[in-house]
Formats: structure tokens, sequence, C-alpha cells
């Protein structure tokens, strides 16, 4: 009891420190990892890719270096609140009676980091001694897009040397019994788009205003968001494996000192989407929709794409972005799956992430990437109000950690010579 105590406030110390976007505190956070660290006996490092965006760094040597290594990453920062609509602040970590830690970034994934290190702390004071070394990279600015955080890291030399072979990332909470393991991502386009027309007084019904124009073209994003979600409800199809359209602002009219001008059409509108696509889907025909249907030049319409075609994802031979495979060729799945089962969880089948997360980082340099969160019944509640994690469950996922570290560390691949049987 004494011990799972400490276990938890650890854990709630982690979650206190406000690392919410736009104006994370990373430097608390780094020195509280570090701490962590040295409590734990673990070679820690702070690299500034960018200043003021540390990305961190622990390493558990493994008694044969030169094996391809284990990184389990997990970001610092998280988004943003509205204090006043939680039931409990969003940074003081409460803990309820039903044993429910409250706080802004319990599942999103702060739970993750610290139980990486739990599992950790744990299996070094067992004695255990792992073959290869295992890195953890605690690293920021995912929420806005990890161009300064897992982006650069990725594609840094420092990376290539630490000869990484297998990534662990997040996942997301499951409100059943099985764990989800996540074996790609939606790509994030952000779309824009912009009306024009002839403005007139607010009286007069004509043909080509921008509001009008505008609303045809969302009335048919809004076709298309139903014929996608649709076959979700139907059960057809996976969360991850449609297209999601989401209209998440709208800007028009014409300012005035109470409001808007009531009697004035304006002659520009726009609105933005956040659209989420699959890797299975065929990004050339959602472009051509975007630019014949959604924003066609003949009803004076533009658009704009965001995050879209960025450096990644690197396609394959087939023009497919990279996905991590979940056959027996990539023997890290296989290993994930038994190690729950030996720690007494059941893993459900590998799904597609339906947001997005560093993992894209890592796949687009063609390493293995899994997105595992250990959070089984416990409802999806990331970027919500009142996220929480219950304190058995976070336990839980330090024993499946555990189970999986301990297994990913003494891994030998037997079918090529990367370490020779005399040696072990
Ligand atoms: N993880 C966040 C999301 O999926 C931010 C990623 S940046 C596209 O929205
Ligand atoms: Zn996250
Ligand atoms: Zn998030």
């Amino acid at each position: 009891q004494p011990q799972e105590d400490s276990i938890l406030s650890r854990f709630q110390h982690y979650l206190q420190i406000n690392t919410a976007q736009p104006a994370p505190l990373y430097q608390e956070a780094t020195d509280f990892l570090i701490s962590q660290a040295n409590s734990i006996g673990l070679h820690s490092q702070s690299v500034e890719f960018v200043k003021g965006k540390p990305v961190v760094l622990l390493k558990w040597t493994g008694s044969h270096p030169n094996l391809p290594s284990i990184l389990l990453n997990s970001h610092t920062d998280v988004v943003p609140v509205e204090q006043h609509k939680w039931d409990h602040p969003p940074f003081d970590a409460h803990l309820d009676s039903l044993g429910n830690i409250y706080a802004r970034g319990s599942q999103d994934m702060k739970c993750v980091g610290m139980q990486y290190l739990e599992a950790i702390r744990r299996l070094k004071s067992s004695g255990f001694q792992p073959l290869r070394s295992i890195y953890l990279s605690f690293v920021p600015d995912e929420e806005i897009g990890g161009h300064d955080g897992a982006e650069k890291f990725a594609h840094s030399d420092f990376f290539k040397e630490l000869n990484v072979g297998i990534v662990l990332d997040e996942g997301l909470a499951s409100p059943t019994d099985n764990y989800r393991a996540f074996y790609a991502e939606r790509s994030p386009w952000w779309l824009v788009i912009k009306a024009a027309g002839a403005p007139g007084h607010g009286a007069k019904l004509y043909d080509n205003s921008a509001m009008e124009n505008l609303l045809k073209s969302i009335e048919s994003v809004r076709r298309f968001r139903a014929s996608q979600f649709d076959l979700v409800k139907a059960g057809f199809k996976a969360e991850g494996e449609v297209v999601s359209v989401n209209m998440v602002f709208l800007k028009a009219g014409t300012p005035s000192p109470t409001g808007f001008v009531m009697n004035l059409q304006p002659s520009e509108a726009e609105a933005g989407f956040d659209i989420r696509v699959p890797p299975t889907s065929d990004p050339e025909s959602l472009e051509r929709r975007i630019a014949e249907e959604w924003a066609p030049a003949s009803r004076n319409m533009s658009f704009h794409l965001g995050q879209f075609k960025q450096k990644g994802p690197v396609y394959d031979k087939h023009g497919r972005p990279i996905i991590t495979k979940t056959d027996s060729s990539n023997p890290w799945w296989n290993l994930l799956e038994e190690a729950v089962r030996k720690a007494n969880g059941k893993l459900g089948k590998p799904e597609i992430f339906p947001a997005s997360t560093d993992a894209r980082y890592f796949r687009d340099l063609g390493l293995p990437a899994i997105g595992f969160s250990p959070m089984a019944n416990t409802p999806v509640l990331l970027h919500n109000h009142n996220e929480f994690l219950n304190q058995d469950e976070y336990l839980k996922g330090i024993d499946i950690y555990e189970s999986i570290i301990r297994d990913y560390a003494s891994y030998v691949d037997q079918t090529t010579d990367e370490a020779p049987k005399d040696e072990l």
C-alpha cells in the first residue's frame, strides 16, 4: 500500500505540472523527469533541437548494446483546458472516492510516460538485465504537430546513433476489457475554403452571394460526412477506416460596434474543416472532390490545405503510406500480444488510429511503431473536459508494460544473425 501510494503520487506530481499548449512549462517537466531518472538510475540528457523545447532522453543500457534498441516515446505537452467546465481543477490531479484521477494529460499521455518509468523502476530493482538497450523519449509539441519535437528528433543524427528497432507510442483508452493497439493512423488535412461573391442589400434575393456559395459547399461537405459516418454506424468500417470531416470554424460578416451589420450581405465568407484521411484511401480522389465540389472556382471558391503532404508519409512501392505490419513479418506485434496476455490483459484487433500521433514520424523512417496506451474499461476522454484515469487501471498498465519491456528487451531474432547464439 505505501508503495502504491508513492507510485500514484509520482503520477500526480507529473500531472500537476501545467504543460498545456500554448505555454507549456517544459523546464519543470524536464527537471521532474530527470529527477525520476536519477532515482531509478537511468542515464539522462535533455536535447533542445529548438530552444526552449527540450526532448528528454533516458537510457537503460542493454548487455548487447549493438542490437537494435527499443524506444518508448511519449509527449510532455497537453491540450488546453476550459478550467471552469471541469468538476476538479485540471492541474490538481484530484483523486476522488472512486479512485479516479482527474487531470489534463491523465489519458493523453502523461499516464504512459510515467508507466514506462514505473515499469522500468520495478524491473531494475528486481535485478532484470535487458539484452537490448531501452530508450525513453519525452518529446514536446505533439499537440501542435510535433514539428519542433518528434519530427526534428526523428530526423537528427542523434536519433540515428540510437539504432532504434521498434517504437512504442500512444494509443487510446478502451471502454471494454480489451486493450487497443494501433498500426497506422489517418493523415490530418486542415482545409480552409473561401467564398467570394456579389455584396448586396440584406433584403435582396439574388444568386452568387458569398454566403450562398459557401453554404452550397457546406451542404456538399455534410453529405459526404454523412456517407462516411453511415459506414461506421452500420458497422462496415471502423472509425479509423473512413474519412472524417468536421467543420471547426466559420468566419464571415461585416463587423459593427454592436456585433455585425445586419442589412448587408458580405462579399467574402470562409469555413475551416478538420479532415482525417485513412492510409487506405486515395488522396487524389479526395483532392479532386475538394477542388471540384467543395471549392470550385466556377462558384467563386478557393481553398488552402495545411498539414498536407508534409515531409512524410513515405510511400511504399505500391504508392501507399507506410504502415506497421501486424503479421509474422513483424515479430514485435506478436511479442506485444503475448506480453499483454502474460500480464492478464487482452488485445483487440489491430486498429488505425483515428487522429494523429508522433508515431508517424518514426514510421516515415521505415521503423515499426505501435500505438498503445494500456487503459481498459475507461471512457475515451482525451481532449475532453474531466479527463480522468482510474488508479487501478493505471497500476494495471504498469504490470502490462513490465511484461512488454521484459519481453522486448530479451528478444533475439533467431532468423537473422543479429546476435550469435554463443554470445548469449
Ligand atoms: N494529436 C493531435 C491530433 O490528432 C495533434 C496532431 S497534429 C496534426 O489532433
Ligand atoms: Zn497524445
Ligand atoms: Zn492529444
